[in-house]
């Protein structure tokens, strides 16, 4: 499907993210071009497409940890070229949340401190403890509180890194193959309390192979030879045609 958006044709105060024509590069190769999509906030999105096709590279881009080589990318209306370093961390560490492999647990602290971390940092240690525990409790991760991350299956680190993010409520939770590493169930698990997480008001946006996951994002979109398209509408077509 054709993106026909901008900025400038929607409502500024409804927007999360927004990518305009974002293409990246690493040295000669292209792997994003001309990247095109809105998400609005509240929203939620998963990006489905095969392994390399650069669906990392576009959450780092979103989740502004890389830059792009051209193209836009705005976030809540503001334009993220141009902010200084201290704006892009003041970004980075109040309104995004993340679930990545590469976003690891602090080597010397248990499940607990780690999840707890961000909130401390914040000066909200007593106000964020009940929400860190029902997340933890969620998770599956109550026999685990007190354990140090090498003491973790990768599974468990997912988890653990996952309630790390959500405790703090951010705006936007990207979140990188939350369900790698983790049995139907907990992947199920995981899913809801992602759901849960939207319900909140938060917005979401998945790179995931899982196809479930995928499903129980409002919209879909696929990364193929560095190019985005929005599948949302053609995968209710052919679910349709599946079930009758
Ligand atoms: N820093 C980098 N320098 C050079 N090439 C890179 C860099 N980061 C990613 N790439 C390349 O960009 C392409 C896309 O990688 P990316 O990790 O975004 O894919 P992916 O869709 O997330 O893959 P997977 O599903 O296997 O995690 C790959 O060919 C990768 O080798």
């Amino acid at each position: 499907m054709m993106y026909r958006g901008g900025s400038s044709l929607g409502s500024g105060n409804s927007m999360m993210m927004e990518a305009i024509d974002v293409t990246k590069r690493f040295g000669k190769d292209t792997v994003l071009a001309s990247v095109s999509f809105r998400l609005d906030k509240g929203q939620s999105m998963a990006v489905l497409g095969p392994s390399g096709s650069g669906k990392t590279t576009l959450l780092s881009l979103l989740g502004l940890l890389l830059t792009p080589s051209s193209g836009e990318i705005l976030f809540q209306g503001q334009r993220i070229q141009g902010l200084s370093d201290r704006e892009l961390s003041n970004l980075r560490n109040h309104q995004l949340g993340y679930v990545f492999p590469s976003s690891q647990l602090i080597g010397s602290l248990t499940v607990w401190d780690n999840i707890l971390l961000p909130a401390r940092l914040a000066g909200k240690t007593r106000e964020k403890q009940k929400r860190s525990r029902e997340l933890i409790e969620q998770l599956g991760l109550a026999t685990r509180m007190d354990h140090l991350p090498h003491q973790l299956s990768f599974g468990q680190k997912r988890r653990a890194a996952l309630a790390r993010a959500l405790v703090m409520e951010p705006q936007l939770i990207l979140a990188d193959e939350p369900t790698n590493d983790l049995d139907d169930n907990m992947a199920k698990e995981v899913s809801r309390v992602l759901q849960g997480a939207k319900a909140r008001g938060i917005s979401l946006i998945i790179a995931t192979h899982d196809y479930p996951l995928a499903e129980s994002m409002e919209r879909r979109f696929r990364i193929d030879r560095g190019r985005l398209s929005d599948v949302t509408v053609t995968d209710r077509e052919l679910g349709e045609r599946k079930g009758g």
